[in-house]
């Protein structure tokens, strides 16, 4: 795809789609239930859809009418066993949040994926779910998928102290755990996004939160809220929020982002580095807000520790954000990029090294220094939505020549709109 540059600016008011998290979410839990479950603001992007394709093969009804999702189920029992592996293609969380759940299934069935998903590790959902009571084995052996388990409805709770921050591995583990004998405890040293432990309690389920951990009893009905309303993506929003920021002459609003405090990282990330930026919250509960971002000069600064999980997915972005700040910008604590789509570390360096910016790779992390102008060159997303969508933006900063953005449609992932919502608020177009 050749992308036309040396943006004039970008204004306008809009809403990014739904949360990808809360979207898979809400498919998995309304499957779960019993009895029929209406989801608006459903994200319609392939990994998604990727999940409500999982459960039609367990047998469970989903319609989309008119951008709404129904799910018709008659509850986790009844699920039946697919005839053919499930393949959620690039979908990381729909192959370790599903494992969770076929853990729990009396039968066999196999999960695979794309040849992205068939490199990125399983064994930190495998090995918990095996300790709970299932067999669960990948390819040849190895981690890897195809992963092939059988499960069981005598799986038992477990406590379980997390190796890595990932709210994946304690979704799973928790959804097993919601159909073991006893109690289960996740307990997490860092906290990770919590919408599988919130969204649980909207079905009724007993969970408890003391501090960093989480208990679950298991063998609890799920009660169905009937409908559930998602909020727009922040992981989505953050590529605008940033080409708002370092693009000269914008200004751009987003309404109806969600603003889940396991998941605002990239706000405090724009504020400490000095960007013009506001949240007007606009719900009771403080977890959806109108954010406006405009043009700002930026100073580098450290993002490491506690703060990485709530920003995981937008590292590639703020690589980019980085290289118009003034002085240094250190990303630290983020090995876990190393097990994404990609490993974001690698290509996020050297994609926008091709473009001309300063970026070393760490064994954890990116170091950025800035400011740099960034020349038209010939870059890939490497099949990466989030790889593609930082690029898509960087290409607005060139001046001068056309950016080739070779495996665009990687970002249809997470956003099939996206390049068409770019367009909407680019000052004479795209
Ligand atoms: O639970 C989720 O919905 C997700 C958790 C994160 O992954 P990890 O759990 O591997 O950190 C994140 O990167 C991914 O995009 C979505
Ligand atoms: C890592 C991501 O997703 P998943 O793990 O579900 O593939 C992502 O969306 O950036």
């Amino acid at each position: 795809m050749q992308l036309k540059i040396a943006s004039k600016g970008l204004k306008g008011e809009f809403s990014v789609p739904g949360d990808k998290s809360i979207s898979h979410r809400s498919v998995m839990l309304a499957s779960l239930a019993t009895g029929e479950t209406q989801i608006e603001g459903f994200l319609a992007g392939e990994d998604c859809l990727a999940t409500i394709e999982m459960f039609r093969e367990l047998g469970v009804v989903i319609e989309i009418v008119d951008q709404k999702v129904k799910v018709i189920s008659d509850g986790h029992r009844k699920f039946s066993r697919p005839a053919q592996p499930i393949d959620v293609g690039n979908s990381g969380t729909t192959m370790r949040l599903g494992l969770g759940i076929l853990a729990s299934l009396p039968y066999e069935t196999t999960i695979t994926g794309d040849s992205s998903l068939v490199k990125r590790p399983m064994e930190r959902v495998m090995g918990p779910l095996r300790e709970m009571g299932a067999t669960v084995s990948g390819a040849n052996g190895t981690e890897y998928a195809p992963i092939n388990t059988v499960g069981t409805s005598d799986l038992k709770g477990i406590d379980y102290t997390m190796p890595v921050a990932s709210a994946q591995v304690k979704s799973a583990i928790l959804l097993a755990g919601l159909f073991a004998q006893g109690e289960t405890v996740v307990r997490e040293q860092v906290k990770s996004r919590n919408h599988t432990e919130e969204m649980l309690k909207q079905f009724g389920v007993d969970v408890k939160n003391a501090g960093t951990s989480i208990t679950i009893k298991g063998q609890q009905p799920l009660k169905t809220p009937g409908g559930l309303n998602i909020p727009g993506d922040i992981s989505s929003a953050a590529f605008f929020m940033v080409a708002a920021v370092i693009i000269p002459n914008s200004c751009v609003k987003i309404t109806n982002v969600g603003l889940n405090e396991t998941r605002t990282g990239i706000i405090d990330v724009l504020k400490a580095m000095g960007a013009k930026i506001t949240v007007e919250v606009t719900d009771s509960i403080g977890q959806i807000g109108t954010v406006t971002v405009s043009s700002s000069d930026l100073h580098g600064i450290t993002i490491s520790g506690e703060i990485i999980p709530r920003l995981i997915d937008e590292l590639p972005i703020i690589a980019l954000l980085a290289t118009q700040a003034t002085g240094q910008t250190v990303i630290a604590d983020a090995e876990e990029l190393k097990h994404k789509e990609t490993n974001r570390i690698d290509v996020t360096a050297s994609e926008l090294r091709k473009l001309g910016a300063d970026i070393q790779t760490t064994s954890d992390g990116l170091i950025i220094k800035g400011k740099t102008e960034l020349t038209a060159r010939k870059v890939s997303s490497h099949g990466d939505h989030r790889i593609g969508m930082t690029l898509a933006i960087a290409a607005l900063l060139v001046q001068v020549g056309e950016v080739e953005l070779e495996q665009a449609d990687a970002v249809a992932v997470s956003y099939p709109n996206f390049f068409k919502d770019l367009e909407n608020i680019m000052i004479g177009g795209l």
